[in-house]
């Protein structure tokens, strides 16, 4: 799917980080039309949640498993091929090569896109630094992206500060899906490269993974709306 193909309304991919099904499912109920794409990330996952993927997939709203895969190769190839069968639209692993490897062939020809996570939104230079790694934020993204392109992965998790650079160098080939999106006058918490929605698709991103700003709302459904109508006006 190009960029220009996707609905503007499924560019915004809410995080159900939430304890239970049950929170997740009032949660879901509350935004009702609003929302048509959610994110399921470890805290739900690990709380009996991966049944709420076929059911959502039923109820034609699209999934984002997030659930960061790194092992070696066989196993994530293997785990994937279990993920094919959960109804998901993306799923997440972690950028390293073999990881990478393992998870195409584990999707093979299924519908299953895979998302690699290039550098977390919640690390910058210095965490980057402490974690033992010799390149810079943007140096280690662009590196890790080329790989990904190479291997055949189908998507980037990136923050909107590299949209720009990352749609040069791998096109429209690949989705860019962006957390680290705070709409204006929302709490930053532990995200440390970040973009309010308008300027995040204007940068290029192509999906806004959004969670707090939406779930700790008094009115989350009115805070999706709001990110809905911030996206219509930066695609124009
Ligand atoms: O680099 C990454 C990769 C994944 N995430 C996930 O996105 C959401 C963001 O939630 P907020 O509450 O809007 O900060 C969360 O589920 C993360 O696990 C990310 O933030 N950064």
């Amino acid at each position: 799917m190009t960029p220009a193909e996707i609905a503007p309304k499924d560019r915004l991919i809410v995080a159900l980080d939430l304890p239970s099904v049950d929170a997740a499912q009032a949660t879901i109920n509350r935004l009702g039309d609003s929302v048509t794409f959610y994110k399921i990330g470890y805290r739900l996952a690990y709380a009996g949640g991966l049944p709420l993927v076929g059911k959502l997939a039923d109820k034609g709203k699209k999934v984002f498993l997030d659930l960061k895969l790194h092992d070696i190769g066989n196993t994530v190839m293997q785990g994937v091929e279990s993920i094919t069968r959960l109804g998901a639209t993306f799923l997440t692993v972690h950028a390293y090569p073999q990881t990478m490897k393992g998870a195409v062939e584990g999707r093979g020809n299924s519908s299953l896109k895979i998302l690699a996570v290039t550098v977390l939104t919640s690390y910058n230079e210095d965490d980057l630094h402490a974690a033992g790694y010799r390149l810079g934020v943007s140096e280690l993204v662009e590196a890790r992206a080329q790989q990904a392109q190479v291997l055949g992965i189908d998507g980037l998790v990136c923050s909107p500060e590299e949209v720009g650079n990352l749609r040069k160098i791998v096109g429209h080939q690949m989705s860019l899906v962006t957390p680290g999106i705070r709409p204006a006058g929302s709490a930053t918490g532990d995200q440390k490269r970040i973009m309010t929605p308008s300027r995040a698709i204007t940068a290029g991103a192509d999906y806004l993974v959004v969670g707090r700003p939406v779930l700790e709302a008094a009115d989350p459904k009115a805070v999706a709306e709001a990110i809905h109508a911030e996206i219509a006006q930066a695609l124009g």
